[in-house]
């Protein structure tokens, strides 16, 4: 659990965090969202004590982080950073490995990992494990840093815009990627993004920051249906509330169980948002489903966009 109680951060007489209080479960996903400048980057450096608060405490695991040693900080903590931060003078398995080495692991446990965490990021081993930073694309990059914050298997991850370089075709998969590995690794994961659809698909919690304050926190669903004021209405994009929360549901739970109908068939994992841009440009309105396997599952009306089938 990470208790962060009344805290407050300045810089030259201008507060970045005031008086900000939080509380974060132990295997929660929470996005930090808001606006430019408005204090999510020194939050998350506060955390892992980048930064040092001017007041308030911070707790990790019931303990003040400024009593955890260096060590179990860094072991404990993972951080991925935008800008990535790779060490240019060091290859891709150096950089990846700079926690475990610093933790003293077995030289093949290390190796292992590396690959096994470069697969993981969609980059193949033999290819990249021994480039240097300046011989990979700027999302490549992103990716290794996202791999080194892993490498010591920290059970808290904190990500500062990761995905932020990449093409949309990478940063769907790689957030499909990241949500796989919080359900089954049960870390506590707080990932500062600008996009609120990226903080609708990954966040459990959303929080929404302006001016080193916390405006609103919740679920996705309650960030659509009940934001609490302009600004966060502003924020959510008023006019595709409709689209984002279909895009909080999949077609798994609205299919009918009946039999299959021709047609270029949608995964029953797809959000009803996928569902509805499909029935747009197929002019379609009934459109077969299939399970993960590829078997047939059912058929998705137009009308189940708006409520279960009865
Ligand atoms: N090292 C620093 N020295 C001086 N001012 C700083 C420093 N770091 C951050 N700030 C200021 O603190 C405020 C909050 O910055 P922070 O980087 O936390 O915002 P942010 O919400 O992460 O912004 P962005 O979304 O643009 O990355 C900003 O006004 C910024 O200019």
């Amino acid at each position: 659990m990470i208790e962060i109680s009344e805290v407050r951060k300045s810089f030259n007489g201008w507060p970045a965090v005031s008086e900000l209080s939080l509380t974060i479960k132990n295997g929660e996903f929470v996005v930090l969202i808001g606006t430019s400048g408005s204090g999510k980057s020194t939050l998350l450096k506060l955390l892992n004590r980048l930064l040092e608060p001017d007041s308030g405490s911070i707790r990790l695991h019931g303990k003040p982080v400024v009593e955890h040693s260096p060590e179990q900080l860094r072991r404990r903590i993972g951080y991925a950073i935008q800008s990535v931060g790779l060490f240019p003078h060091w290859t891709v398995e150096q950089n990846i490995s700079a926690v475990p080495v610093l933790l003293k692991w077995p030289k093949a446990k290390i190796h292992d990992r590396v690959s096994e965490l470069l697969e993981l990021l969609h980059l193949s081993p033999e290819k990249f494990r021994h480039r240097y930073p300046d011989q990979l694309s700027g999302g490549q990059q992103q990716r290794v840093g996202v791999a080194r914050a892993l490498a010591a298997d920290p059970d808290v991850l904190l990500m500062d815009e990761p995905f932020g370089a990449l093409d949309p075709v990478t940063r769907a998969s790689l957030q499909q990627e990241l949500a796989n590995i919080h359900k089954l690794s049960g870390k506590t994961i707080v990932l500062v993004t600008h996009d609120i659809d990226e903080a609708l698909a990954l966040g459990q919690r959303i929080v929404l920051m302006d001016h080193g304050r916390i405006v609103q926190q919740g679920t996705p669903r309650d960030f659509l249906l009940t934001p609490e004021n302009e600004f966060v209405r502003e924020f959510v994009g008023q006019s595709d509330v409709g689209i984002r929360l279909l895009g909080l549901d999949k077609i798994a739970g609205r299919v009918r169980g009946e039999p299959p109908i021709p047609g270029e068939p949608i995964r029953s994992s797809s959000t009803l948002r996928e569902a509805l841009s499909a029935f747009i440009t197929r002019k379609a309105h009934s459109l077969p489903v299939v399970d993960e396997q590829g078997q047939a599952a059912g058929v998705l009306h137009f009308s189940d966009l708006l409520e279960a089938p009865r």
